[in-house]
């Protein structure tokens, strides 16, 4: 079964969130979204799911529609908490409410759960502190053995202790269940420990789809270069994510045999391959904006 986000459009009060995202989730893989705050990556959960309608596009299950389609809705799980009106309920309750709406809930694994995180099964939801919401909207959405759910910053809130536990529980639904789990979040060093591939949205749209892990062209050096100016090449081949004096850290999207040839000659001092991670592509594919604002904060100083 694949999910089809397919040219999904949606205006917000004359202001264009979304435009022509396109995408497929495959069963059995974890998906990061990332993107700057104010992107679009809530709304398009919230699209996704069925509860904002989408201007033009549709999201598709395999060949039917899944807004059209009543009984493909037990497939997803999207819990917007805090917004969502089940916060007036106690897990006990909303067990009740999740059972109807989902055929395969797991009843037996969402009180063992509820009682191992010592959440309390009588007490409303918008009682809980922070960390205990967003442990409870992990567990029920997970409980509902939905093919897909998406997790809005699941990480957000969470102590170090609960965030390893909660990282182990996402590894441990996709390994038994073959779920999908879209997970948009802010904290990138985290979500490459878990995911399979990243989204990034910008201007609207996936601007790009990215895996560390498998991308050999991606990397990441640190240099000193000799001469007065920074070398040209670099710039037209690489993005500038840090710089001190002649010291640059920069990205390169796509890394070349040639390129390797270039930086071992006499322009340079030294030259260290780094390890990447996600938040580098990140900084590069926003540097023009951290430049701007750099310069800006200079000019003001
Ligand atoms: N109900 C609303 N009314 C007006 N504008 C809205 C509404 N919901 C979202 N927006 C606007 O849509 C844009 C996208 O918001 P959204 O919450 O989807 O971004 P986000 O990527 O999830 O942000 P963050 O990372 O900060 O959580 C923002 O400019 C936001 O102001």
């Amino acid at each position: 079964m694949t999910l089809v986000i397919e040219n999904i459009s949606k205006k917000i009060q004359d202001k264009q969130v979304l435009e022509n995202v396109c995408f497929e989730l495959h069963q059995g893989e974890i998906v990061g979204l990332v993107g700057r705050n104010g992107a679009g990556k809530t709304t398009l959960f919230g699209t996704i799911a069925g509860e904002l309608l989408p201007d033009f596009g549709h999201i598709g299950l395999d060949d039917l529609d899944y807004n059209k389609t009543t009984r493909l809705h037990d497939q997803l799980c999207y819990v917007d908490m805090p917004e969502n009106w089940l916060h007036y309920y106690s897990p006990k309750k909303i067990k009740t409410i999740f059972k109807l709406a989902y055929e395969n809930f797991d009843e037996s694994w969402y009180d063992a759960e509820i009682k191992r995180f010592g959440l309390n099964n009588s007490k409303r939801i918008r009682t809980y502190s922070k960390g205990m919401r967003a442990l409870f909207v992990i567990i029920v959405s997970f409980a509902s053995r939905a093919q897909y759910v998406l997790l809005d910053e699941p990480l957000d809130g969470l102590d170090v202790l609960i965030r390893d536990q909660v990282k182990q529980l996402i590894v441990n639904q996709v390994t038994q269940h073959n779920t999908t789990i879209l997970i948009a979040s802010h904290n990138l060093i985290e979500l490459d420990t878990l995911v399979d591939r990243i989204l990034l949205l910008k201007n609207q749209t996936i601007d790009r789809t990215f895996a560390i892990e498998d991308n050999k062209n991606i990397k990441k050096y640190q240099l000193a270069f000799t001469g007065e100016e920074l070398p040209r090449f670099l710039r037209e081949s690489g993005t500038i994510i840090a710089q001190t004096g002649h010291i640059v850290t920069i990205v390169f999207n796509d890394f070349s045999e040639e390129l390797g040839i270039k930086l071992a000659g006499p322009e340079f001092k030294f030259v260290e391959e780094l390890q990447i991670s996600s938040e580098d592509v990140f900084r590069a594919s926003f540097a023009e904006e951290a430049f701007s604002w750099q310069q800006e904060l200079e000019v003001d100083a």
